[in-house]
């Protein structure tokens, strides 16, 4: 277990960091090059845990892989590729890797088991395992195949119409990579529009996706072919920053190329809203996906509401929106966000606990937390509870405490964003 300790920023952060490539992005790269034809190349992709959890998973699943850093490569050969697993597929602690896997393994004929850490144990799986229950694949686990380990016999499936209870990609992107090798067309309908990277990459590689209004759906039979993949940088790692600059006085920080899916980027919406001073520069499309450069300054923010549709928006973001909203005048409140409840960790009681510790006014509710703003925040012993961004967004508290956030199980940030404490350090004047 590792300890960071995190000092007030006295004099500002200034400068400009290359925020490292998109989790949810990187995950799909790899997945969709190992049942694609072809060679597939992946640029800019994440070192982070949770997505070499996703190429150790593929790679038990007979596709070769090589990564160093950045670079990838994958030699798929389509959906035959996959082969029994003569190991347990250790997916840690992601649960897009869980999910989205889950998803392919429903089609494939054979048997393999999932297994991830004590956070994944705990986090629900019935959203996926149910519905590819219904397309025909055989799939069991503890409390009727609602948690892992998982175990999954796959084989001939058959397209549905499935209306999801949540706005949540990983269920979508399970159901419609299941489809592509089911029979007839498999629909998914949506309650809020959730992340379409799916949506976007799986056209990248060649397939034909339909899309209307909440509903996406996909005909079965459809190969994918290997491509080239340019991952852009993680909005969701990017808010840290985004924050930091916000409320850290005498900032000024410069993201680039960070990916602003307009699924995604609730958080430059809710910024703006509290009169945060941003301005985005350099936009362009790569791969499908657009990005650009932001640059953000200290500026007077004012508490608002964030509810709705704007929600699966920036549902990784709330930790640190929560920090946010400390510094904020007036009062913030988060409703509808109780998926909160089933991340990594219960992400409305750890944020609510830690914050606390730091002695911000902020309370949890049923679906979010009220906050209220403008708190002179202190030093305290703080943990991650093992989830990345509860660590980062203590990590970006103590940059404006009066005395030291002691992060206990900071090692949890190399999940998403192993360069996250050097980046602190090299916006440092
Ligand atoms: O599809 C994805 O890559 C993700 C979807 C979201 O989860 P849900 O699908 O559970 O909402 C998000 O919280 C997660 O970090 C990544
Ligand atoms: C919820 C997250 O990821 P996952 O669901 O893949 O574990 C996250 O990165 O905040």
């Amino acid at each position: 277990m590792s300890t960071t300790i995190v000092k007030k920023v006295e004099s500002g952060l200034t400068g400009s960091i290359k925020i490292p490539g998109d989790k949810s992005i990187s995950h799909r790269a790899v997945m969709f090059g190992a049942i694609a034809n072809g060679t597939t190349t992946v640029e800019g992709f994440l070192p982070g845990e949770d997505c070499l959890s996703t190429i150790d998973c593929f790679r038990k699943l007979g596709v070769k892989i090589e990564q160093e850093e950045e670079k990838v490569t994958i030699e798929g050969k389509g959906w035959e590729g996959l082969t029994e697993p003569s190991e347990i597929l250790d997916v840690g602690n992601s649960g897009t890797t869980t999910r989205l896997m889950l998803g392919i393994l429903a089609t494939r004929p054979f048997h393999s088991v999932v297994i991830g850490d004590d956070s994944i144990a705990k986090r629900p799986m019935a959203r996926v395992t149910d519905p590819l229950r219904s397309m025909g694949s055989d799939i069991d686990g503890r409390d009727n195949g609602n948690y892992t380990p998982l175990s999954i016999r796959g084989g001939e499936t058959k397209a549905i119409a499935f209306e999801s209870k949540v706005a949540s990609a990983q269920v979508k992107s399970a159901i419609l990579l299941a489809g592509l090798q089911s029979e007839g067309v498999t629909s998914v309908t949506e309650p809020a529009l959730s992340r379409d990277h799916t949506e976007r990459m799986l056209e990248a590689y060649g397939v034909e996706v339909k899309r209307d209004g909440l509903t996406v759906s996909v005909e079965g039979g459809q190969t994918l072919t290997a491509q080239h993949i340019v991952v852009p940088g993680d909005i969701s790692s990017a808010a840290f920053f985004l924050v930091a600059g916000a409320i850290v006085p005498n900032s000024k920080i410069t993201l680039e190329a960070v990916g602003l899916n307009p699924t995604r980027s609730g958080i430059i919406d809710v910024l703006k809203q509290m009169g945060a001073d941003l301005v985005i520069h350099n936009e362009k499309m790569v791969g499908g996906e657009p990005l650009a450069d932001v640059t953000i300054s200290t500026s007077h923010l004012k508490g608002i509401e964030i509810s709705g549709d704007l929600i699966p928006r920036l549902i990784d973001e709330v930790p640190v929106i929560a920090v946010l909203a400390t510094q904020a005048e007036g009062q913030t409140v988060i409703r509808d966000a109780e998926e909160l409840k089933v991340k990594e960790t219960n992400r409305i009681d750890t944020v609510v606990s830690e914050l606390k510790k730091l002695g911000a006014n902020i309370k949890a509710t049923e679906d979010g937390m009220i906050i209220e703003g403008r708190a002179s925040l202190n030093g305290a012993s703080v943990s991650s509870h093992g989830d990345h961004r509860i660590g980062m967004a203590m990590a970006i508290a103590g940059l404006i405490t009066n005395g030291n956030v002691t992060v206990n199980r900071s090692d949890a940030i190399a999940v998403s964003y192993p360069s996250f404490f050097e980046h602190i350090e090299a916006l440092k004047k």
